[in-house]
């Protein structure tokens, strides 16, 4: 703030240019102390309160001993509180979920807060790029919020202004090494607020066994896996179409066996048909009695009963026309799930022209016009590349399983997956580790998800199949 003076007052100023006819004297405001102190002490209490409030737990852990101990000494204080970690001990014993959830995370909150993400925010931020160095001054996004849960911390961060959720997706790398954790993730929650998780550990590294075939018959979505959260994984096959993309060996068949036993008991009530085609004639072979009529291996007959199907299709939507809008599958009307396993050996690796053609036509038309009737196309392929799969944006609902290329990732999910975690081009090619495990983006979430499909042995298959020639 400077205040400009007519030259003839400046022999009363002290100037470091003497002779110059216009000097400048700044206007200095005094604040007076107590103003300062009252607002220190504001932010103080302020900061207090957040801390008590978010961490109740880690604060009553130090304070409560402390003020026992000042009161009425250590060993009366010691006497007080020794019940209280045995206390614990039996809670962990007895219930070790709830004592985990109400003390032990909150704890583990409090710790990493304090020593993992404030200890390393500021140079994390300004390395990255994420905040910025201005005139000795530090702007760095604001560290809002940790959680933990059973695998992974959640850390709600305020974006500076003029940030784009971009910034932050472009230096995922630098977040997850710079917090000592393997990957890191971006959630949206609302304008200007993220939510940045980071696995501390990865709960799906061992393999699932086969899940228990359901009691009751359902179409509905079906549960095939889990999710990293440790909550069922359920696959919606009814109204819509899944593509499953995944490199050789990445556990494409888990997802198509895993599908099939979940949906045994309503192919048993005649609920459900698969019609399965199998031109790699490695993978549906194995279970044929659970197709029935309905399976197809040389090209020539794939592309027949994909012309059935929709043959079938366009029979159930002249029928439904002007009736119904959507379909509830009945004995009668059942849903047709078109299974197709290595789609690529029937479309872009065909070198019969017309065959090749009628197989694409017959897959565009089902995947565009089967949702409503009760059709749903499954197919898995390895190479997602638009020349080999032309029609995979006609499939809402996408799996990547582990990927050669990051690049492939946003060709299965989407743009922007892959900014977002969808890491599948880092998933492990160890097929304990990695098999089976793979990043969902649904039509109605812009959020990848990671799941693990559970793992259907060729015993499992055989008994499947058994039980479905038995039933027929
Ligand atoms: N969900 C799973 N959990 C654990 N291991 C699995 C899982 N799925 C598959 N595997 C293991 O990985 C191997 C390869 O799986 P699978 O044949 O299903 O892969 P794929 O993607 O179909 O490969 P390809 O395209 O070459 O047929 C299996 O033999 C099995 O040992």
């Amino acid at each position: 703030m400077f205040r400009r003076l007519p030259g003839d007052e400046a022999r009363n100023l002290v100037s470091t240019t003497p002779d110059t006819a216009v000097v400048f004297r700044p206007a200095v405001v005094t604040t007076p102390a107590i103003v300062t102190i009252v607002i220190l002490a504001g932010r103080l209490l302020a900061g207090l309160v957040r801390t008590v409030w978010r961490h109740p737990i880690a604060i009553g852990v130090l304070v409560v001993p402390s003020v026992l101990c000042w009161l009425y000494g250590w060993q009366t204080a010691l006497l007080l509180i020794a019940p209280l970690p045995t206390g614990l001990a039996a809670w962990a014993v007895v219930d070790r979920g709830s004592c985990a959830r109400w003390v032990g995370r909150r704890l583990l909150a409090w710790w990493r807060l304090i020593f993992v993400y404030r200890r390393h925010w500021q140079p994390v931020m300004i390395v990255s790029g994420l905040g910025r160095h201005l005139r000795g001054r530090d702007y760095l996004p604001r560290l809002g919020k940790v959680t933990c849960n059973a695998w992974a911390d959640t850390v709600t961060v305020r974006m500076l202004d003029g940030q784009a959720v971009k910034d932050w997706a472009d230096r995922i790398d630098h977040l997850a090494h710079g917090f000592g954790a393997p990957s890191c993730r971006i959630q949206v929650i609302k304008a200007g607020r993220l939510v940045l998780t980071f696995p501390r550990r990865d709960p799906l590294a061992t393999p699932i066994p086969a899940l228990p075939v359901p009691a009751v018959a359902t179409v509905g979505p079906v549960e095939i896996g889990r999710q990293e959260d440790g909550s069922p994984w359920l696959l919606k096959i009814l109204g819509t179409h899944v593509l499953v993309a995944g490199a050789t060996g990445a556990g494409k068949g888990s997802i198509i066996w895993s599908t099939i036993r979940a949906l045994l008991p309503a192919l048993r009530a005649g609920l459900v048909e698969i019609w399965a085609l199998d031109p790699k004639l490695m993978e549906l072979s194995f279970g044929r009695a659970l197709f029935g009529p309905h399976y197809a291996a040389t090209p020539e007959e794939c592309a027949n009963l994909l012309e059935q199907a929709v043959k079938k299709m366009q029979e159930r939507a002249a029928r439904f026309g002007g009736v119904q809008r959507s379909h509830t599958p009945t004995v009668e009307d059942p849903f047709v799930l078109v299974v197709v396993d290595e789609v690529a050996f029937l479309t872009a690796y065909q070198a019969d022209k017309d065959l090749k053609r009628r197989v694409s036509a017959a897959l565009a038309t089902l995947t565009t016009q089967g949702r409503a009737v009760g059709v749903g196309v499954l197919a898995a392929l390895q190479d997602p590349r638009k020349e080999v799969m032309t029609i995979r944006n006609l499939f809402p609902d996408k799996i990547a399983l582990r990927l050669d290329e990051s690049e492939q990732v946003d060709m299965v999910l989407g743009d922007g997956a892959r900014d977002r975690g969808a890491l599948a081009d880092r998933i492990s090619p160890n097929p304990g580790k990695g098999a089976g495990v793979g990043y969902v983006r649904l039509e109605t979430s812009p959020d990848p998800v990671r799941v693990r499909a559970a793992y259907v042995s060729d015993t499992d298959i055989r008994a499947m199949a058994a039980q479905i020639g038995e039933a027929r």
